[in-house]
């Protein structure tokens, strides 16, 4: 046993978010932060190609299409495709706080069957921050971004440095986007503030 909680709930002592002042404006386009990212860079053609839009304080909303690569059951989305879009969305929250953080632990409740072609609408927000523990949450709707909730997830983020990534990611990947001459793209690879 690690000794662990597994507890989704911020602590006592937790801290309400803070926006970062650089973070894009209500309403901006985030962009895919890394062009390989299974879950929103456009270079996976069966990737989930997630668009995700800065919310007011320390949240997003996102959309994904549901394509028949991602299917589990026929015409269905598979479960996991769904936790990825949470993940991804959720993850990229810490985008608006200007930290470097990976899932820690992500908890999803599959509400409704969702369809190929359907478009999920998610919405995400931090809900306190402890330390480098950043716990948040997440909703994904069908039918409109008013619809009925198809999923729904918690999580815990924990913020490490960039050398996670450098360290323990394949050398080719890691040359190959440090490489890159624009550095506005490796800093957002690695989700380093620039
Ligand atoms: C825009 C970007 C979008 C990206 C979206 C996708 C995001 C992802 O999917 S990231 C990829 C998936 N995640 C990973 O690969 C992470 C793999 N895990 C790890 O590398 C490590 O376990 C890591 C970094 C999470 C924690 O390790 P480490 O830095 O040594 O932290 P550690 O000291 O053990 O723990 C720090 C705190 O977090 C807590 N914690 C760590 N892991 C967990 C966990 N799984 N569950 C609950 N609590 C946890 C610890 O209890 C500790 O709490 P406290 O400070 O209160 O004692």
């Amino acid at each position: 046993m690690s000794g662990r909680t597994a507890s989704l709930s911020p602590p006592a002592g937790a801290m309400p978010p803070v926006r970062h002042p650089e973070a894009p404006a209500p309403g901006e386009l985030l962009g895919s932060h890394y062009d390989q990212c299974f879950g929103c860079g456009g270079a996976q053609p069966h990737g989930l190609h997630l668009e995700a839009r800065a919310g007011e304080g320390v949240s997003l909303t996102a959309e994904f299409r549901v394509k028949a690569a991602h299917q589990g059951a026929p015409g269905l989305a598979h479960g996991g495709v769904l936790a990825t879009a949470l993940d991804e969305t959720l993850g990229s929250l810490n985008w608006l706080l200007r930290v470097i953080a990976v899932t820690g632990r992500l908890e999803t409740d599959f509400v409704r069957p969702v369809p190929v072609d359907t478009v999920l609408h998610l919405d995400a927000h931090v809900v306190a921050v402890h330390g480098r523990k950043i716990y948040s949450s997440a909703t994904g709707r069908i039918g409109g971004p008013d619809g009925p909730v198809a999923v729904r997830a918690t999580a815990l983020f924990i913020e490490v440095k960039v050398d996670h990534f450098i360290s323990h990611g394949r050398d080719a990947e890691i040359k190959a986007a440090l490489a890159d001459p624009d550095q506005q793209r490796v800093a957002r690879a690695f989700e380093v503030n620039p």
